[in-house]
């Protein structure tokens, strides 16, 4: 049931309390509560994705964050490998959290990110092909909006046809569609096309499958706390309880590990109220607010705490680090088409035509049924690089990339305003292999403040070394001869940046984020120095706690993070079944 209200919730113990409802506590709250006889309460701090049409109409995605009432709104302190600026750091504050305002985009990683996790937490569990159940049991792949035939678009194999989450191929055709793939064609040594990037080799440019269903936002809110799910008794989901700090059990015998059983939340910001957890509770605040609820709890760096006045009940030092992100620069170039998304937003009138299409139809249809992008790709530099005599190679191995190129049929620059006339196709350059790491730490013991988040974009040589090569890529890319005639140039904010200087100027003064943070509640080996969390995803020290959401995840994989999020949170739900019998 969905409680928009303490004074509804029918009581105050559960057998699981998850905080957030989002992508990763969403799969724990429908996993747990399969069984009948166990009880989950989720705590989502947002409001309700209902009848949110940027939500749910998926090209609208932009307009759904940030500095909107589905957005945490927060900013990035200032970020020296951008010009010192601070960027809006989009995260959802909604049922569902970040996979009801993302741009949609469905990619799994390479083989590559997750055997290395497999290494780095010394767990066979989390390799690629251990993997292969739990990426099944999420995935839902489905036919495209408009029924097109997808031969040749990706590899039936690869896919999961009775999972939760919707997935599909793009579903109406845009203008630059054929000319990306026949320039694939053209430069197939450099930039080959790859008929599915989920099936484990990323390298290469092809098709973007999308959390789309019948034209839909397919998110954690729709899929795992759906209709069929969300009435189940044992299932309580209340909106806006903002967890506040997590407290020890009080009556547990003083062992070896603090066992953790209450949860304290503030209804709207406001009134307190505890509730308790009989077996577990299960952190998805996401990769800032997990992070920000340990600290406040007393669980991280013992000196940093002690500075504000937290006394501390483990010292985790790693609660906070290891941040990993990709930045992100667009690269918009002038077009002499007229079917792009620029023709939509710049006409009102045109935009309240094909939302009232969307609307009246289902399956969905019009241009407004797919996401931003309909093909993207990820390429490495070459072998002999240069740069590689200075930095041995960060990337998660031969089928992962350095950097992704994004095709979008309009233009989008995050964090500038569009221009009100003209058509474009934009594409982004965005870093995938960062050697940077950044942080969230507390500004402040009032958990209503948002954290100091630094995703240090840009912030080592090697990751401006790879966005200039991806920028300089791009440009290469929009030679090919398929473009001739349709793109006329560059436009005007990077057109004279030529030198590697001015390009690498050009990505400082625009660049922002892919809004992808992981690893600020790192999961290493049993026994490690560092790290916050077991490879069964217990906070270390800890008994009754466990973290399900991106920041468990050691490094940014090659993919846009939702559906990584969604299969550690489908292998920690096995976990907890497991660990509880259940
Ligand atoms: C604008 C944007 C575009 C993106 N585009 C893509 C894309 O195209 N494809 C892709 O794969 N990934 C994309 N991502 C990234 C992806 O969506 C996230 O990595 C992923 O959803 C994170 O899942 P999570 O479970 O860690 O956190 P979230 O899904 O954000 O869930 C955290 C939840 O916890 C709630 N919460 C936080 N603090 C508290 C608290 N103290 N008490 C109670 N509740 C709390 C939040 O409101 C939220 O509902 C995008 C992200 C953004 C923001």
């Amino acid at each position: 049931a969905l409680y928009e209200s303490v004074s509804q919730l029918p009581g105050f113990a559960y057998d699981f309390v998850v905080v957030g409802g989002g992508t990763g506590g969403a799969v724990i709250a429908n996993r747990l509560t399969e069984n009948p006889s166990i009880s989950v309460l989720v705590l989502e701090a947002g409001v309700s994705n209902q009848g949110a049409t940027n939500i749910e109409v998926p090209l609208l995605a932009p307009f759904a964050s940030p500095q909107t009432a589905y957005d945490w709104n927060y900013t990035v302190v200032p970020q020296p490998g951008l010009d010192g600026r601070t960027p809006a750091y989009p995260r959802g504050f909604v049922l569902g959290g970040s996979s009801s305002t993302n741009y949609l985009t469905y990619t799994r990683g390479s083989r590559d990110d997750y055997d290395r996790y497999a290494a780095i937490s010394g767990d066979e569990g989390w390799s690629w092909d251990a993997l292969q159940p739990y990426i099944k049991r999420n995935e839902r792949f489905t036919p495209p909006a408009d029924g097109h035939n997808t031969t040749g678009q990706f590899l039936p194999s690869a896919h999961g046809y009775s999972g939760i989450n919707a997935v599909t191929l793009p579903g109406y055709p845009t203008a630059i569609d054929h000319l990306v793939v026949n320039a694939t064609q053209e430069f197939g040594d450099e930039f080959p096309f790859n008929l599915d990037m989920n099936a484990g080799d990323v390298v290469g440019i092809g098709w973007t499958q999308e959390t789309i269903l019948n034209g839909a936002r397919s998110s954690a809110a729709t899929s795992y706390l759906g209709d069929s799910f969300i009435h189940r008794p044992n299932l309580h989901v209340l909106l806006h309880a903002h967890a506040t700090q997590v407290f020890p059990d009080a009556n547990a015998k003083s062992g070896k590990q603090i066992a953790f059983n209450t949860v304290e939340f503030a209804e709207n910001r406001q009134t307190r109220y505890n509730v308790t957890a009989k077996k577990e509770i299960v952190l998805s605040a996401g990769s800032f607010n997990t992070p920000q609820l340990l600290m406040l709890s007393g669980i991280g760096n013992k000196t940093a705490l002690a500075s504000l006045g937290i006394p501390t009940l483990l010292d985790l030092p790693s609660v906070g680090q290891n941040m990993s992100d990709h930045p992100l620069v667009a690269n918009p170039f002038v077009v002499s088409g007229t079917q792009t998304s620029d023709s939509i937003f710049e006409n009102s009138t045109r935009l309240a035509a094909d939302i009232q299409a969307w609307n009246s139809s289902y399956p969905h249809e019009g241009p407004l049924v797919d996401g931003l992008t309909t093909l993207l790709g990820w390429l490495r530099l070459p072998e002999n690089d240069p740069i590689f005599e200075t930095y041995p190679d960060p990337s998660a191995g031969p089928h992962s990339s350095h950097y992704e190129l994004i095709f979008a049929n309009g233009f989008a620059m995050p964090g500038s305003a569009s221009p009100s006339t003209g058509n474009y196709m934009t594409i982004f350059s965005n870093v995938i292999s960062p050697i940077a790491r950044g942080s969230v730490t507390l500004n402040s013991t009032d958990p209503f403040t948002q954290p100091l988040i630094d995703p240090a974009l840009l912030a080592h040589p090697f990751d401006t070394y790879v966005v200039v090569s991806a920028i300089k890529a791009a440009r290469r890319f929009a030679t090919a001869s398929a473009f001739k005639g349709y793109i006329t140039g560059p436009y005007e904010a990077w057109a004279n940046a030529t030198t590697d200087d001015e390009i690498a100027e050009y990505a400082r003064s625009t660049g922002n984020s892919v809004w992808h943070a992981v690893g600020t509640a790192c999961m290493s080996p049993k026994g490690a120095e560092w790290g916050v969390v077991d490879p069964d995803l217990k906070i270390k020290g800890a008994q009754g706690l466990r973290v399900v959401d991106a920041s468990v995840i050691p490094i940014v994989p090659n993919a846009h993070t939702q559906a990584p999020v969604y299969i550690f949170a489908e292998r920690a739900a096995d976990f907890i079944k497991k660990s509880w019998k259940i």
